[in-house]
């Protein structure tokens, strides 16, 4: 019966049994939550943490500072989630909420809208106080030529660059592979004044092998040198400064660095980058199109960890994510354009096409398929990079960009370009090796950034 000596061992055999059980699940969740922590900081990027998988909970460190090496991720601004046009809220500075917009999607492109009038001023001030000088220096005669470096006859470059193999050298054709020459901007004018000049080409805008071989390197470079260039036909006309943005610098800039959580990255990484470069465009001024970073290649290092590349490379370029701020509002012309921007597909060939090249700001800026308008103390911010999942991977092409000409007034900007290494494991080398905050300042800054108050902006790659 329910009252049997048999039946109460039987109910209590199962009742242990059941305790047992119960123990046995919750070692078993401690047990495997530990050891997706191990796996998770042995799978971040630079891993350096293969041997960690090993390790027993005996062995393993006490927790200390978050480890650069293992920790550092970039969760990116979600567009996708809002689309072009969402307006999204940001705490970035402590009593004050920043309204954010999304522009485009490709490149990744946000207008956090962020300094005050008064911010603004000081910026410009500070700036002139330190003094300008030419974002691009005229030509220097006798400069180093890299076509001399090349070890190509002239059918062999006449052949390369001799897209459509028809046997003659359109005019496009010359452009799409040097827009830039000597630091001058070529357009289709200037070539034409160039193959008059040389005597170059007897038959409209086509250049034939014979024809090709009189516009030399060098006959090339005195041609433009004689007839003199203009500031004007650069690929910049604008003069710019560094402002130090570090704990002795003026407390504006000091509080224009906190833009830069909106990324996410740690003091580290933020307090190592660029100082503020500010920017002052004339009437007349502009910036053709260009890419704030380069190409990520395997023989490509970025300029600011090349101390701590292992290997010496051959090609160097900036690796930058960009806040671009406008100090005023410009009585005419003086957009940013991104001539590409959430186009469908991205074709290089497509930017120069009868004679009309996209990348020219001074000309084309009206064909831009996004251009902003400067307004006093908005920013403008995107990535120069796609996600590689965790960091940043190949370089964006759509964020192509450049300032249109300025067609009335003078037009005032900063530039605040985060260094990024698409390399990580390049990156964390770096910061290891220049880094001398203080351990406990590090830790603080990685925990405190606003947007960790506010993870919805962010996408969990
Ligand atoms: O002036 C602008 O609108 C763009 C500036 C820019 O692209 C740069 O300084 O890299
Ligand atoms: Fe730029």
């Amino acid at each position: 019966s329910v009252c049997s000596r048999s039946y109460f061992v039987v109910v209590m055999v199962f009742f242990h049994v059941y305790i047992i059980n119960v123990i046995a699940l919750l070692f078993y969740v401690h047990y495997n939550s530990g050891q997706e922590d191990a796996n998770r900081n042995g799978d971040a990027p630079g891993g350096g943490g293969g041997d960690q998988h090993q390790r027993s909970e005996a062995q393993r460190p006490p927790p200390s500072k978050p480890d650069f090496v293992r920790d550092v991720s970039l969760t990116r601004i979600d567009g996708i989630r809002f689309q072009v046009g969402h307006v999204q809220k940001v705490p970035l500075v402590p009593g004050k909420v920043h309204e954010m917009r999304t522009l485009s999607l490709k490149p990744l492109l946000f207008i956090p809208g962020f300094l005050s009038e008064d911010e603004c001023r000081v910026v410009m001030q500070l700036a002139q106080l330190k003094g300008l000088m030419e974002s691009q220096l005229m030509v220097q005669e006798g400069q180093e030529e890299l076509a001399k470096e090349l070890d190509l006859t002239p059918e062999e470059i006449f052949n390369l660059l001799d897209i459509n193999q028809d046997g003659q050298l359109q005019l496009h054709e010359i452009l799409t592979h040097s827009r830039v020459r000597d630091g001058i901007w070529l357009t289709p004018e200037t070539l034409r004044e160039i193959y008059d000049g040389l005597k170059a080409d007897k038959d409209g805008d086509l250049l034939s092998l014979e024809e090709f071989r009189l516009l030399s390197s060098d006959a090339f470079q005195r041609f433009l040198l004689q007839r003199g260039v203009k500031r004007s036909q650069l690929v910049r006309n604008s003069r710019h400064t560094w402002l130090y943005q570090g704990k002795e610098s003026h407390q504006v800039l000091q509080e224009i660095k906190k833009v830069t959580r909106l990324t996410r990255l740690p003091s580290a990484i933020v307090d190592l980058s660029e100082p503020l470069q500010v920017v002052r465009y004339e009437e007349g001024g502009h910036y053709h199109a260009h890419h704030d970073s380069g190409p990520v290649y395997p023989e490509t290092a970025c300029t600011h960890t090349r101390l701590a590349a292992n290997t010496s490379t051959p090609f160097e370029t900036s690796c930058y994510i960009t806040v671009l701020f406008y100090l005023n509002s410009v009585d005419g012309g003086g957009e940013t354009a991104f001539p590409v921007a959430d186009n469908r597909t991205y074709d290089e060939g497509s930017l120069i096409q009868d004679d009309v090249d996209l990348m020219d700001t001074r000309r084309n800026c009206g064909k831009s398929n996004l251009r902003v308008k400067p307004t006093k103390g908005m920013a403008v911010f995107w990535y120069n990079y796609l996600s590689d999942g965790r960091w940043v991977g190949e370089q964006d092409e759509y964020a192509l960009h450049g300032g249109c000409v300025v067609t009335r007034g003078t037009k005032w900007v900063a530039n605040k370009w985060i260094n990024v290494d698409p390399d990580y494991q390049r990156q964390a080398r770096y910061q290891q090796l220049v880094s001398q905050l203080p351990d406990d300042e590090n830790d603080e800054e990685l925990t405190s950034n606003a947007d960790a108050q506010n993870p919805s902006i962010h996408q969990d790659l």
